[in-house]
């Protein structure tokens, strides 16, 4: 079921290094929101905030607040397990397990949580591969090896490992980068398939991408080298790409600067 984000004064570091400072934004339901910005400017960082996986690098930490539906997902009593289970996560690069069967790529993650009964597998991992567009193409192949999927189809297995455990939200780092233009289209697509039923942050460099695929963007801005990101500001698309409140997002997105 598909929930909203908030994020309260959210501030990351890594070591002593501040990476990000004071972001705020709100996420809504079944809606996708991109995050732009030069490089190093902390999208991705924030992005790996949402669902606790900064804190998984040695020495990162974050200090704030991040309510799913209202829930912090950093308060003590919570456990990040849990929240990397309701909050699914696509990387840049199409990780598949690649001797694993497509079928077991997509179930692993259920397998893992204890699901041991072959026809739900069997019926979960249709559902997922159909909601990743994949099925038509891999329907007769289930058994073979996840690794000799094209580069398109394997983020697509992906999407689907990662919408298979049913999350709430689907965060996706730069989820095309490394793709040709037809499954760049064909995933943005299928993103457009998946908000109806989750909430979706999406990172991209591709200003294009940000503009086709998502229903608000927030802009992320560094004030200078080793000076820590922040958000400059949170609008929707179409605003952000017309008529920006803010002049540095107007500089960013005609290409005078990043
Ligand atoms: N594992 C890490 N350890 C230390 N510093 C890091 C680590 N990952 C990122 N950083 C630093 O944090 C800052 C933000 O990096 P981040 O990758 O979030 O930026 P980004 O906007 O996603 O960049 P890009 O668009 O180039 O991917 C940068 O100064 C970066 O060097």
């Amino acid at each position: 079921m598909a929930k909203r984000i908030d994020v309260k004064d959210l501030n990351l570091f890594y070591g002593k290094f501040h990476a990000v400072d004071g972001v705020s934004l709100a996420v809504p339901p079944r809606n996708v929101t991109a995050f732009i910005g030069p490089s190093g400017c902390g999208k991705s960082t924030v992005l790996r905030s949402l669902n606790r996986m900064h804190e998984v690098i040695p020495g990162a930490r974050a200090e704030g607040k991040v309510l799913l539906d209202g829930e912090d997902i950093y308060a003590s009593t919570v456990d990040p397990v849990s929240v990397r289970r309701t909050i699914g996560m696509v990387f840049q690069r199409p990780n598949p397990f690649p001797t694993m069967s497509i079928r077991d790529n997509v179930v692993a993650g259920l397998k893992l949580a204890g699901e041991g009964d072959r026809k739900k597998l069997d019926e979960v991992a249709e559902q997922a591969l159909r909601g990743a567009n994949l099925w038509a193409e891999v329907k007769d192949r289930l058994t073979r090896p996840g690794g000799g999927l094209s580069g398109g189809q394997q983020q697509r297995l992906c999407i689907a490992r990662a919408i298979a455990v049913q999350p709430d939200v689907l965060l996706m780092d730069e989820p095309c980068s490394a793709l040709d233009p037809i499954s760049t289209l064909a995933i943005e697509d299928l993103i457009q398939e998946l908000k109806k039923d989750f909430t979706i942050v999406i990172v991209t460099h591709n200003m294009q991408q940000a503009a086709r695929v998502s229903d608000q963007t927030a802009f992320f801005n560094l004030a200078g080298v080793g000076q820590p990101g922040r958000l400059v500001e949170l609008d929707d698309t179409e605003r952000i790409f017309s008529n920006p409140s803010q002049k540095a997002t107007e500089d960013y997105i005609s290409g005078r600067f990043g």
